[in-house]
């Protein structure tokens, strides 16, 4: 690839003719399919960008410019503008972030990864520009789905509000966000798409005047000044302009030189302004452009030839509720699905299939997902909303304030609940099981196995004057955890094998397989345990604290933050119970997370079973003065692996 391998940061670009931009550009696409390939990754939106994010570094002058990208998953090609080429472990511990780090790169700004952010970002970068005087240009890329997303359009209002404040922002328009993107706005941008011959009439009369003597110009900036009306003539009134925006477009994404041409008249203006661009997911590779259903948004390792997965997963806790979710749609017509954007990822594509009617996909717009949930239960229905638990976290007032005060029977699906690993810090599900603790009257589930998956999500939708909400990890689900046994409403997956157990081990979710684990290493030790799963985590089970009396410790453990946690809430029962056991509770730490993969993360926070056995084992012995307990057998077991 001999032009990229010259480009070291974006200045390099400078020097290049529009014909070796377009031999660039298939450079870079070139490169996309062969490494994403190879490690995964977002593929299809990054063949989107790639004449865009030339033609943006060509325009603004990054970092002194701010160049800004919404979620940051189609930052790929900026990447590779800016200095950074080896793609060999993105997404891995030690590799390139599969998002803008700060860590990495100067030109990169946001890390979120979560969506409709860019432009409350772009707003208070403009304003800070302009309150310190900073010779400094900001351009925010937001992609069609971003902009479904409220806080685009809060966003979208305080920027119009300053006529005199540079800012650029540049729609990313491919229709999609996985699936076609809904709503009015799509429909509505759909119509500035069709002005797309608007734009070539303007320019064929521009140029056309611009060479008449004389009546020319002044002819054309009439035409110009008529913009407004012609438009409207031709086609319907921009909504972007109604909000007292300049609109420029619909331009051809995939066209350096007419991008570079918007993109500069944009800088220049002096004023905030939108830049309507025309991409195509996955271009330039037909196995992602044949991809009805999300164009490569997000692949695993392909053949890069066939686009075909290398590893085909088994079974995964994704398509355990997504059959399930079908089995309840046959037996109960009030059950309703809502999805934000994500059907197929969130595993709703089955039952959107067999009940079309019955699932709403409300666009990136999880908060109106749950308030529009709280009303579907208003008027009668079930509604069941699979989310990844890491966006409800923007969800959280209308969990709270209109579901639950209003004690509406919705069921919340929180998909990717735990350590994910890959994508990065934003992308833990790690808040779940802390902030819903606050939730009066919510009722939380973690299944350790696809059979507790179906049971409680029938138990959860079998609720209907409270919040339910049901939360599971990323990927293949393991085998089953069997009960030995039942205690008050909780699972007994392992007996002490004596009447004075020392050992209390409270067990969360798909972490049960890891307890078992442990217990095995404290049963080495002498130490005696008894495992139990209780099932619903919130509220804390009644037979919690008197089976804690029965233990001299508990030890509580789960894929979610230590910080008001599962672990919290049963010390906080131990005490209202006057229990006074002593109570170690292990979770993951309140920090942010570099990628890295599932297992290496849980082994750097120490959320292993050699870990854990070692610490339990050290708090039993300093209990009892037993020091002849050494943690050193424990270090002779494997780490679990994922
Ligand atoms: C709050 C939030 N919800 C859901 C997602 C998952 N997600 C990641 S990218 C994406 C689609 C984005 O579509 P668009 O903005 O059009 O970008 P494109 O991929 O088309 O370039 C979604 C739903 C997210 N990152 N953040
Ligand atoms: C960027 C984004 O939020 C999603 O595309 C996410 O990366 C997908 O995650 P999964 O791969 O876990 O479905
Ligand atoms: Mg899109």
């Amino acid at each position: 690839m001999p032009l990229l391998t010259r480009i070291r940061g974006p200045r390099d670009l400078d020097r290049l003719s529009l014909e070796e931009l377009d031999q660039l550009a298939e450079e870079i696409r070139t490169f996309l399919v062969q490494e994403v390939s190879k490690t995964g990754g977002h593929l299809g939106p990054n063949l989107g960008v790639v004449e865009l994010t030339i033609a943006l570094h060509r325009v603004f002058h990054s970092p002194k410019d701010k160049v800004l990208w919404d979620t940051g998953h189609q930052s790929y090609v900026h990447k590779l503008l800016t200095g950074r080429q080896d793609f060999s472990r993105l997404k891995m511990k030690g590799g390139l972030s599969g998002y803008p780090s700060q860590a990495e790169s100067e030109h990169d700004v946001i890390e979120n990864s979560h969506a409709s952010t860019v432009l409350g970002w772009a707003d208070g970068i403009a304003k800070a520009n302009q309150l310190r005087k900073q010779d400094s240009h900001v351009a925010a890329v937001i992609g069609d789905g971003a902009l479904t997303g409220g806080m685009a359009w809060e966003a979208l209002n305080n920027i119009a509000e300053a006529k005199d404040r540079p800012l650029v922002i540049v729609v990313n328009d491919n229709e999609r966000s996985y699936a076609p993107t809904i709503g009015g706005l799509a429909n509505h941008l759909a119509t500035l798409r069709t002005t797309d011959g608007y734009e070539r009439f303007l320019a064929r009369t521009k140029d056309i005047l611009d060479r008449t003597p004389v009546v020319g110009k002044p002819l054309y900036e009439t035409l110009h000044g008529a913009k407004k009306g012609l438009k409207d003539f031709i086609a319907p009134q921009g909504m972007f302009e109604d909000l007292g925006l300049k609109y420029v477009g619909p331009i051809d994404g995939h066209d350096i030189e007419a991008l570079e041409s918007a993109l500069a008249r944009a800088k220049r203006f002096g004023g905030p302004v939108i830049v309507h661009c025309l991409t195509e997911k996955g271009r330039g590779y037909q196995p992602a452009l044949q991809d009805e259903a999300d164009r490569f948004h997000a692949v695993g390792k392909i053949h890069p030839d066939t686009g075909l997965p290398i590893a085909s997963s088994g079974a995964d806790w994704t398509s355990v509720f997504g059959e399930e979710m079908v089995k309840l749609g046959e037996e109960r017509e009030d059950i309703v699905a809502i999805t934000a954007a994500m059907l197929q990822p969130v595993g709703l594509d089955r039952f959107a299939k067999r009940f079309p009617d019955r699932v709403y996909d409300v666009g990136i717009a999880e908060q109106h997902g749950a308030v529009s949930a709280a009303g579907l239960a208003h008027g009668g229905l079930h509604p069941v909303f699979a989310v990844y638990a890491t966006f409800l976290n923007r969800a959280f007032d209308q969990v709270l304030m209109d579901v639950a005060l209003h004690k509406c029977g919705v069921t919340f699906v929180l998909d990717r609940a735990g350590i994910t690993g890959t994508d990065g810090a934003s992308h833990n599900g790690m808040w779940d099981m802390s902030i819903l603790q606050v939730v009066p009257g919510l009722r939380l589930a973690a299944p350790r196995d696809a059979d507790q998956v179906r049971a409680q999500l029938r138990e959860a939708v079998a609720v209907e004057d409270a919040p339910t909400v049901v939360r599971f990890s990323k990927g293949a689900v393991g085998p089953a955890v069997p009960a030995v046994g039942r205690i008050g409403g909780m699972d007994v997956l392992r007996e002490p094998g004596t009447d004075r157990p020392d050992v209390l081990l409270v067990s969360v979710g798909a972490l049960a397989p890891m307890c078992l684990e442990i217990a095995e290493l404290l049963d080495r030790q002498g130490i005696s345990t008894t495992v139990v799963d209780p099932r619903w985590v919130k509220p804390v089970d009644e037979a919690m604290a008197p089976l804690a009396e029965r233990h001299r410790v508990v030890v509580t453990v789960e894929d979610n933050s230590r910080v008001g946690g599962v672990g919290s809430a049963v010390a906080q029962a131990l005490r209202d119970a006057g229990v006074d056991v002593p109570l170690r509770d292990f979770g993951i730490p309140p920090r942010f997370l570099d990628h890295a993969s599932r297992a290496e993360v849980l082994a750097e926070i120490g959320l292993t079973a050699p870990d854990i056995a070692r610490q339990v084992t050290g708090l039993v012995s300093r209990l009892d003065g037993r020091f002849d307990r050494t943690a050193d057998a424990v270090d002779s077991v494997e780490p679990a692996r994922d």
